[in-house]
């Protein structure tokens, strides 16, 4: 194809750069989007954030790479511009980012990072507001997200003695595929707000120590590049967010069974996107910029809610059968949260169900996936229906001993959010790596810990969930409370 020669220069993109002239440059190609503006989901503000400028950092991990193909008409493809002569953000960058930039070269080595809250802790201080906003954020008070880690807390083992332990076998089975350790990568949203190859990041690990990856609709991959990055043989699921446009939904859904999806994750707990303040927060510019141009701050739209108005919220139980006309693939709940709708979904004949509750980014005070699992085994047992479906849970998973407990209580796998997101934001793919093999190293030493040499040895007699059901919550003015504190921003920890 002949060489095309750039049409543009940076002086001329930049003339364009209000409201009533927006011109952006998106990998090193100029579009006129000014009559897309007012159609924005995010909003006008972070697009006149970029007008006239480069906004492809902004851009990428939000927007699918085929955004504007597919979205702007033709005639506002404006042709190449000659990069070299467009002024780079980064020459003006903020303080803040130079006060990043500087942390990150001060954050530690990798070995040192000996559990996946180290990275939590690492990530913390070194994302962009923003990504990590979005990413660490949870609804209202953040007490469920709080709750998914501390109900862990509140399961105690009753480990067995002199049990032949020197071999240990974690693999198991989940939907029929066998995978090395009981977890899953589950589906968290805009991968590239935290490592700009995004969610193939995840693939990668996730192949290389043989569990599972969820493929997120939400995705700043395409749904294709991710399977296109998966190794031979690797196993994938598909999460769904249900469009109003049943069309679409159903075309995902059969394309995701022609690329070799070996599962549909419906997630049900989301009818509409939680409110999620440190993702609003973030979304904040500064104030000068808009409020001396006249413009009300749109703080409205954090990242969630500017990417899910496609979402139904008339989705119900009677689209069920649809779903089960239009695919093959096993289907299962994401985001189930009493026994009354597990007791439902083996009625419909679904295959599987995640005890969860969007890593408490969706009803605050919603219960955690663990208890909601000590509430349901128990009453599958005595109906005789543990066989008839494939039961996990996500939520607050941090170590080896809360993939073990879920287990314990009757669970196939447990989803893990947060900590690869992290590892992937800090140390990229070595960071995501390490962070499978260590739960590897810990699910190894405490199986032994416990007397148990394989998964079917798991069982709620090595446990004691006395205290499971009671709840406490963390004092209103306890310092976990950083969704209270506008100024709390990553690597300032306050007291
Ligand atoms: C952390 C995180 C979670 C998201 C997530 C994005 C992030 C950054 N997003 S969200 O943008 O809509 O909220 C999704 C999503 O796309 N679809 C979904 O089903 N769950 C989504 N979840 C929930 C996720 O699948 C698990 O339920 C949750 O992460 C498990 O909790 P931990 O993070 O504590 O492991």
């Amino acid at each position: 194809m002949a060489q095309e020669n750039p049409a543009l220069t940076g002086v001329e993109v930049a003339k364009h750069n209000s409201q009533k002239d927006c011109w952006v440059i998106v990998h090193g190609r100029a579009y006129d989007v000014t009559g897309f503006l007012p159609e924005h989901p995010g909003g006008m503000t972070i697009i006149l954030k970029y007008a006239g400028k480069d906004a492809t950092e902004e851009f990428d991990p939000i927007h699918p790479p085929d955004t504007l193909e597919k979205y702007l008409d033709k005639s506002k493809h404006l042709g190449l511009v000659d990069m070299t002569t467009v002024v780079k953000e980064k020459e003006l960058e903020s303080p803040e980012e130079r006060e990043r930039q500087k942390r990150i070269l001060e954050m530690p080595l990798l070995e040192q990072c000996y559990n996946l809250m180290d990275f939590e802790a690492v990530a913390r201080r070194v994302m962009k507001k923003g990504a990590w906003g979005y990413y660490s954020s949870a609804a209202d008070d953040e007490i469920t997200m709080r709750e998914n880690h501390g109900a862990f807390h509140r399961i105690w083992f009753r480990p067995k003695i002199l049990v032949d332990v020197e071999k240990v076998d974690f693999s198991t089975a989940m939907l029929g595929a066998k995978v090395d350790i009981p977890f899953y990568v589950t589906a968290t949203a805009l991968g590239k707000l935290g490592h700009v190859e995004g969610e193939v990041v995840l693939t990668r690990a996730a192949h290389k120590h043989n569990v599972i990856q969820m493929i997120p609709t939400l995705a700043s991959c395409s749904f294709d590049e991710i399977v296109d990055a998966a190794g031979p043989g690797q196993v994938q699921w598909l999460q769904l967010y249900v469009n109003k446009d049943r069309a679409i939904t159903q075309r995902i859904v059969e394309h995701a069974e022609k690329r070799g999806c070996k599962g549909l994750f419906i997630t049900v707990d989301a009818p509409q996107l939680g409110r999620r303040e440190k993702d609003m927060r973030s979304k904040f510019t500064d104030p000068g910029s808009n409020v001396q141009s006249g413009q009300t701050t749109d703080n409205s739209q954090g990242a969630a809610r500017a990417i899910s108005s496609f979402i139904d919220p008339a989705l119900s139980w009677a689209d069920i059968p649809w779903f089960q006309s239009i695919t093959k693939m096993p289907i299962v709940l994401k985001g189930v949260q009493r026994v009354e709708d597990v007791l439902k979904a083996v009625e419909l004949g679904v295959q599987g169900v995640v005890l969860s509750n969007h890593g408490g980014r969706q009803l605050d005070f919603a219960r955690s996936g663990v208890e909601i699992l000590a509430e349901t085994m128990p009453v599958l047992r005595e109906l005789g229906l543990q066989d008839k479906i494939e039961v996990y849970i996500d939520g607050g998973a941090r170590r080896a001993t809360d993939i073990i407990k879920a287990l314990c209580l009757g669970a196939k796998g447990v989803g893990i959010g947060r900590p690869f997101l992290y590892a992937m934001s800090a140390y990229g793919l070595d960071g995501v790596n390490r962070a499978m093999q260590l739960l590897k190293d810990e699910m190894e030493m405490n199986m032994r810990l416990i007397g148990a040499t394989r998964i079917d040895e798991l069982s709620p007699s090595l446990l004691d969930v006395r205290s499971l059901f009671n709840h406490g919550t963390t004092p209103a003015n306890s310092l976990a409370y950083s969704v209270y504190d506008p100024l709390v921003t990553p690597g300032q920890r306050t007291g």
